[in-house]
């Protein structure tokens, strides 16, 4: 409700239209039985046809009123359920770009899509049911039970005496919902998380013929999904006919009632209809009321969901908030640094320090696991240190805004991801207002142009998945993306490794030309693809084991040999 309020206020003008509305359809519902009474009474018992006529045009008139009224009680409410929803939709998207690596680790993948889109979907219904009958429903009811405490007291007590009995019953399915609903959601989105596992790893799963294992794998989820959401239908399906039966039940003793009554003259003809539509009028408030109270349970649990993610606090903090235009690197130095991942008992970096100046390359190499792709991400500040400190000319990263720091970095990540759009498009994702010509030269920095122009040039759209291109075009796009931006810094994680050896030659010599005004940072695999770099730091479980230049850490550093050792021949070994 404290979501759905803070959203509401937004909407002061709509909202109270709905109120008016609502007001305007009651007057209307119950005003309609106390005219059939008159026209009953006076019209029909005394045969008083120009009466009955007269009371016949004021039920047009009310009815057309009500009809108008119900109009504009459904505009209001899909404005406002739709448009609500709409926020908070977008908040739960703003919110998440705030996200690091920790919280979309901590929430998952499945998980916030699932919140997005179905749990958002729960509130947009539930709304529209509230902003229907949540005014409504206190209207008609007040207004109908007075008016059947004054038809009659002693049938009132028939209909009063049924409320405690829906009211226990609402309560009793409200709970049992409530929990049937958390799993319902749970399991949908284990059902999300295989889905997005398999679509996006089909070619894994068929190479290695699991698609039985991942069809089990995917039953079970459905079943499970399935088997709450029955169990829900047969609560609401239990609730409606026991909701009628006690309608009926009512109604029959009303009916028995007032027989008796007409017979002793205390009631007429009239009355007892008005009665009768005030009956209904009462019960079918309170089955709205019910209802409502019927979608809460699935609503709460929704916004508690959503509410979740709108107050995470992302574990990297723009403490600045100024800004976001790039700033001028001139040096960037991690001293000292120790990191641990926020799920991680063991730091995976100790104790790391080293200092990189513009114009310089910084080349990082280690076996795998080594620590070398986390150390480039605390750069853009994926995670923050755990000890030390990282220093932009002097000043703590954690000092400088987030998004100017960021605006500053190119970063070609280890997974190249292009998104569906044109390859221009995506050159423009980092530089919004890139030129033909800023776009053609990177491409060819990249060595990315010719395959471009081969394909049909830079409108050729991506298809999802980016799978009319391959491995090695997908890095060389990724690259032309970052260069396109002309950054201060580029971070390189591991980006040639889909490369032959001349397109990364050729590529890594285009680069020096480009990028002899930034600090270039590269991790890779491949001993030729960083031995021309100003400083190699070699990694080791997290600790820098040596550091210096190709040359340098041949002669002085035991693990580069071996590395080295590994990769190039004998020659390559003595020319050096
Ligand atoms: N998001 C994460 N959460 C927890 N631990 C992680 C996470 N990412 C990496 N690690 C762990 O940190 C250690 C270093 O991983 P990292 O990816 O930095 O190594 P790497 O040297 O880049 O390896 P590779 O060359 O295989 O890419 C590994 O033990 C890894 O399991």
């Amino acid at each position: 409700m404290k979501l759905i309020l803070s959203y509401l206020k937004h909407y002061k003008k709509m909202f109270a239209l709905n109120v008016f509305s609502v007001f305007g359809f009651a007057l209307v519902e119950l005003g309609i039985p106390t005219i059939v009474a008159w026209m009953i009474d006076r019209g029909v018992t005394e045969k008083d046809t120009a009466f009955i006529f007269e009371m016949g045009g004021v039920i047009l008139l009310v009815s057309l009123l009500g009809t108008a009224g119900t109009i504009l009680l459904g505009y209001c409410c899909s404005y406002l359920s739709t448009s609500i929803t709409r926020d908070i939709r977008n908040d739960m998207f703003e919110k998440t770009q705030e996200f690091s690596h920790r919280e979309f680790k901590e929430f998952g993948t499945a998980s916030l899509i699932t919140r997005t889109t179905n749990d958002a979907f729960q509130i947009q219904m539930f709304l529209n049911i509230l902003f229907r009958t949540a005014l409504m429903t206190p209207v008609m009811t007040v207004g109908s039970i007075v008016l059947v405490l004054k038809a009659s007291l002693s049938l009132s007590m028939v209909i009063l005496g049924t409320i405690p009995f829906i009211v226990v019953g609402v309560i009793i399915v409200a709970k049992r919902s409530e929990l049937l609903s958390e799993r319902q959601q749970s399991s949908l989105e284990w059902i999300n998380r295989i889905s997005k596992e398999n679509i996006s790893g089909i070619r894994v799963i068929r190479a290695f013929t699991n698609d039985r294992h991942e069809k089990k794998r995917f039953d079970e989820a459905n079943s499970a999904y399935m088997g709450y959401s029955k169990k829900l239908f047969k609560l609401m399906s239990v609730t409606q006919p026991a909701f009628y039966f006690l309608m009926n039940l009512a109604g029959m003793l009303i009916y028995w009632i007032s027989s008796i009554m007409i017979e002793q003259g205390g009631l007429n003809i009239g009355q007892l209809v008005a009665f009768m539509d005030y009956l209904f009028h009462v019960m079918f408030s309170i089955m709205l009321f019910c209802l409502v109270f019927m979608m809460y349970p699935k609503a709460a649990v929704s916004a508690r969901r959503i509410t979740r993610i709108f107050d995470a606090v992302p574990a990297v903090e723009n403490t600045s908030g100024e800004g976001g235009s790039p700033i001028r690197i001139d040096e960037i130095t991690f001293d000292h640094v120790t990191f641990a991942y926020p799920d991680g008992e063991e730091a995976v970096l100790t104790d790391v320090s080293f200092t990189v100046k513009k114009g310089e390359t910084i080349a990082f190499i280690g076996s795998t696991g080594s620590g070398k792709s986390t150390l480039i991400n605390l750069v853009p500040r994926a995670y923050d240190v755990s000890g030390g400190r990282i220093l932009v000319n002097g000043t703590d990263i954690r000092d400088i805004d987030l998004s100017s720091l960021r605006n500053s970095i190119g970063f070609i990540p280890q997974k190249a991801l292009l998104f569906s759009g044109s390859i221009a498009d995506n050159l423009k994702f980092g530089k919004e207002d890139a030129s033909f010509e800023e776009m053609e030269e990177a491409a060819r920095t990249a060595q990315a142009y010719d395959f471009i122009m081969e394909k049909g040039g830079f409108d050729v759209q991506i298809t999802e998945n980016a799978t009319n291109v391959s491995g090695g075009q997908r890095q060389r796009l990724s690259i032309a993306r970052a260069l396109v931006r002309k950054p201060e810094v580029y971070i390189f994680d591991d980006s040639f490794s889909a490369l032959d050896f001349k397109t990364d030659a050729k590529l890594r010599k285009e680069l020096k030309k480009v990028l002899k005004d930034a600090v270039m940072m590269v991790v890779a695999q491949r001993i030729t693809s960083i031995m021309d770099a100003d400083k190699i730091m070699v990694l080791n479980e997290g600790r820098v084991a040596g550091a210096g230049t190709h040359r340098e850490l041949l002669e002085s550093c035991r693990i580069y040999q071996e590395i080295a050792a590994s990769q190039l021949d004998k020659e390559e070994l003595a020319d050096d």
